[in-house]
């Protein structure tokens, strides 16, 4: 291949971007002494803010378009792309980046959430496709494989971190809808051929709309709906909250607002209406005036009360006192702030909120600041049985031990924006009763729903050639770590038995002999896994996006204590590699410790992990040995950072983000000064890595004795580079031997 070898890393958002600041510089040096270009692109919030909108900007302020850029070098062969966290933002983090801009001198237009004319309608558009997971779908161009790396597992057998008792008397359960569900509404096609679709919703009175046109499919491809009865739905979460408050447990609501943005937040919505019924049905004018949207949260509701005379506003706040006395507690997202579950719908996002819960012995933060048993209200059946199965086993078994427990890596099925990824393009909050179909080129129906006026219908594809690769995956996964592979498809799913087929037809295709393959229903898997990990024993699990996201944060978060410590490679399927960091979020509370007391504990093992194998992807792409040796050198480098225990701590004082950056650098430079093969490298970093040991107390204390204070980084979606690097890089010492591999 022609081209120089290059890495993309990506500038994103909260803590990861700060940890950015401190680790960029290092492996710049290193890798720009060694010949490897590592380039930046910028797809935070902000940037992709900024970059959407040049004619609102002075020619100064004007960015590129990261993000398409990268979408189109994901497809290419060359791709090699560090993928960090970044936020996907909900409407009032939306609403509060564009705010920060604004008062940035950014002129940019504020969100219209009722777009009256057609310049507001088309800034809606454009601001509603950088909203909720709108990063990684443009990139994620391969299936996902994700796993905690032997030297992680061995550093948290070692090292185990605190994981809750469960009681068998635990009252904490997961409770469901049990009719009128996606799962319960489910249909699915694999299409004999290719075609374009349309979704037509066709009105009991006659009436006709086109919910969407012109939808190419594929031959092969895998298409599927189901639709959610608003009606059920309000009548399940009336009865779930009277049982909670019946039980004395916690009510606490886990969704996944940000990533399935259409249906999502409109479920959220219900939900705060339910919860504050009274307030609703006493206020209904009132609270529509001022243009409440509690889809947003129901801090939507309280921030608009703002806009009320005073009398009236208290009148509000009244009712709301005492819907919470007669209701049953909500679990807190921060009790000292009074901010509860139901405040905002991105602060509690169910891939992670749930393993939380389960680590903490199954409970959740009362009002009293107290933990307590909860009922965590996950309306669709589709995936909510795992967690009650997870608790169920917690409860027969008692807790995990990260002592002692296997492992479950995942292989998941999300390329070209697989099954309900992304299916927000093709969700619909129904505006009157009817029947919604989905008909083909040639007038056939190929699916349709009866719905009533509020339902909300979906629906996602699945394309063959990532099915096809996913299967390839699995076998390949299986056979190298010599692990079992359990697909977790249920066949009584209509979506899932689909997939059954066509996992059945593409494993002969591949060497299977002597390999353990199983296909389970999610919960049969989910007991399968469990008593295997009790054991200590590892099993793959083979599955679909949605699924993905959520194992990748539960059984992470259980073995090793986050997620941010898993590696997670997307081999991309035209011959890129993607490697994400982690598989976990972008921990907004951890910036907040350290804008108020200098002390960042975002754990960087996510991004060296990726590093490393973004080296060695590049260096046998392009046939290039130092890029090898430098992946190789890391990959050592980061086995000793866990063994000698230079993770961030927790609390002030002590090492954190950058000073365990600086252990890294050092170790990596002592292996680059050790290894035989290139002794040009040898030489070059010998000096550096004695100069780094030699200033050992000097540096940590230089990087420990800044904290303590709080640190002004100059803006949280947008902060100054300037402020924050100096922030972030605060050992002289350090930068100094630094700025000698210049
Ligand atoms: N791939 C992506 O781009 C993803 C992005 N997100 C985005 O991240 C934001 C927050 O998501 P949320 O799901 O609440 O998760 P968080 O980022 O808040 O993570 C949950 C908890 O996991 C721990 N944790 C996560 N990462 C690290 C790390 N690197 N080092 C140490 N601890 C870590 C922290 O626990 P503790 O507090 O105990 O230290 C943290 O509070 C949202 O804006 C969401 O859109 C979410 C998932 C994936
Ligand atoms: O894209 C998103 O919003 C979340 C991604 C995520 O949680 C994951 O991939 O595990
Ligand atoms: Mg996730």
């Amino acid at each position: 291949m022609s081209q120089s070898p290059k890495i993309l890393y990506t500038l994103t958002d909260e803590a990861p971007a700060l940890a950015t600041y401190s680790l960029l510089p290092i492996v710049q040096a290193f890798t720009k002494s060694a010949g490897v270009q590592v380039e930046t692109r910028d797809i935070s919030l902000s940037g992709r803010i900024i970059a959407n909108f040049p004619e609102f900007l002075t020619p100064e302020q004007r960015i590129n378009d990261d993000l398409a850029e990268l979408g189109q070098i994901a497809t290419t062969p060359e791709a090699n792309i560090v993928k960090l966290p970044n936020i996907s933002a909900s409407v009032p983090q939306l609403k509060s980046a564009i705010k920060e801009l604004q008062s940035k001198g950014y002129a940019l237009p504020d969100y219209p959430e009722e777009p009256k004319t057609e310049e507001e309608k088309s800034i809606k558009a454009k601001y509603d496709k950088i909203k909720g997971s709108a990063v990684n779908p443009v990139l994620r161009e391969g299936n996902s494989d994700r796993r905690a790396p032997l030297a992680v597992k061995n550093y948290a057998k070692k090292h185990p971190h605190s994981m809750g008792k469960w009681s068998a008397e635990s009252k904490s359960h997961v409770d469901s809808m049990s009719q009128g569900d996606f799962y319960g509404s489910e249909k699915s096609v694999t299409l004999p051929a290719a075609t374009t679709v349309s979704i037509e919703l066709i009105g009991n009175n006659g009436q006709k709309e086109t919910l969407k046109s012109g939808l190419k499919l594929q031959e092969g491809e895998v298409i599927d709906a189901s639709t959610l009865s608003v009606n059920e739905l309000k009548s399940f979460l009336k009865k779930a909250k009277a049982d909670a408050k019946a039980q004395g447990v916690l009510f606490s609501l886990h969704m996944k607002a940000t990533m399935m943005k259409v249906s999502d937040p409109i479920i959220f919505g219900h939900a705060v209406k339910v919860f504050f019924a009274p307030v609703f049905e006493k206020h209904a004018a009132t609270l529509e005036s001022i243009g409440v949207d509690v889809n947003n949260g129901f801090g939507d509701l309280l921030a608009n009360l703002e806009k009320l005379p005073a009398e009236k506003k208290a009148e509000i706040l009244a009712d709301i006192d005492a819907c919470y006395v007669d209701s049953p507690d909500l679990a807190m997202v921060n009790s000292d702030k009074g901010i509860t579950n139901l405040h905002v719908p991105s602060d509690v996002i169910i891939d992670a909120s749930m393993p939380a819960m389960i680590r903490t012995s199954g409970q959740m933060w009362n009002k009293a600041g107290k933990l307590q048993d909860t009922k965590a209200v996950i309306p669709d059946r589709s995936y909510a049985g795992v967690y009650q199965a997870v608790i169920e086993f917690c409860k027969k078994n008692g807790a995990f031990d990260p002592a002692t427990m296997g492992s479950v890596p995942n292989v998941g099925l999300m390329a070209q924006k697989a099954e309900e990824y992304g299916s927000h393009d093709k969700t619909f909050e129904i505006p009157f009763a009817g029947s919604v179909q989905v008909i083909d080129a040639n007038g056939a129906v190929l699916i349709s729903h009866e719905v009533e006026a509020g339902d909300i219908w979906r629906m996602c594809q699945t394309k063959d050639a990532p099915i096809q690769d996913w299967v390839k995956l699995a076998v390949t996964r299986a056979r190298l770590s010599e692990t079992p592979a359990v697909f977790w498809l249920d066949k009584n799913r209509a979506h899932d038995a689909e997939l059954i087929k066509k996992v059945e037809k593409y494993l002969p295709n591949h060497d299977t002999q002597g390999l353990e393959i199983h296909i389970m229903s999610p919960i049969d898997a989910t007991l399968f896994s469990c008593e295997r990990i009790k054991e200590g024993k590892d099993t793959i699990s083979v599955t679909g996006n949605v699924l993905r996201d959520y194992l990748t944060d539960l059984f992470p978060i259980l073995e090793v204590g986050t997620s941010a410590k898993m590696l997670s490679i997307v081999p991309l399927m035209n011959g890129g590699g993607l490697f994400e960091t982690g598989a976990g979020g972008s921990a907004p509370k951890h910036v907040e410790q350290f804008t108020q007391e200098g002390h960042l504990r975002w754990d960087s093992l996510g991004e060296f992990l990726a590093l490393a194998v973004s080296l060695e992807h590049l260096g046998q792409t392009f046939d290039n040995p130092t890029a090898l040796l430098l992946g190789e050198t890391l990959d050592k480098a980061t086995g000793r950072w866990l063994e000698e225990d230079k993770s961030p701590a927790r609390v002030v004082g002590k090492l954190d983000n950058r000073g365990g950056h600086y252990y890294l650098a050092m170790y990596w430079a002592e292996e680059l000064a050790k290894q035989t093969k290139d002794a040009g490298l040898a030489a070059k970093f010998a000096p550096i890595a004695s100069a780094m040991a030699s200033q050992e107390a000097k540096i940590v204390e230089e990087y420990n004795g800044s904290q303590g204070t709080p640190v002004d980084i100059g803006g949280y979606y947008r902060p100054d580079t300037a402020k924050a690097s100096k922030a972030m890089c605060p050992s002289e010492t350090f930068n100094s031997i630094l700025a000698q591999l210049a």
